[in-house]
């Protein structure tokens, strides 16, 4: 069955993934075939804190353009 994992930043609310899991499940049927039930959508909520990007974390201040 395919499994589909969502990594993002924590405060979405229940009803953003309800919809998301919704949209997910009926594109993965479109283009995969199968039913809605063998379509397994986990959502993990990370911290600002927890993830970064080019090597800053999304928690600290943004940085004025050098120059
Ligand atoms: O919007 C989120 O939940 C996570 C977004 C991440 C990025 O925009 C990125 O990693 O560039």
């Amino acid at each position: 069955m395919p499994t589909i994992r969502v990594e993002m930043f924590e405060g979405r609310t229940v009803e953003q993934k309800r919809a998301l899991a919704q949209a997910l499940t009926e594109a993965t049927v479109r283009t995969l075939g199968g039913s809605p039930e063998a379509v397994d959508i986990l959502f993990y909520d990370v911290a600002r804190q927890d993830w970064a990007t080019g090597g800053k974390l999304w928690s600290d201040p943004a940085q004025p353009p050098a120059g």
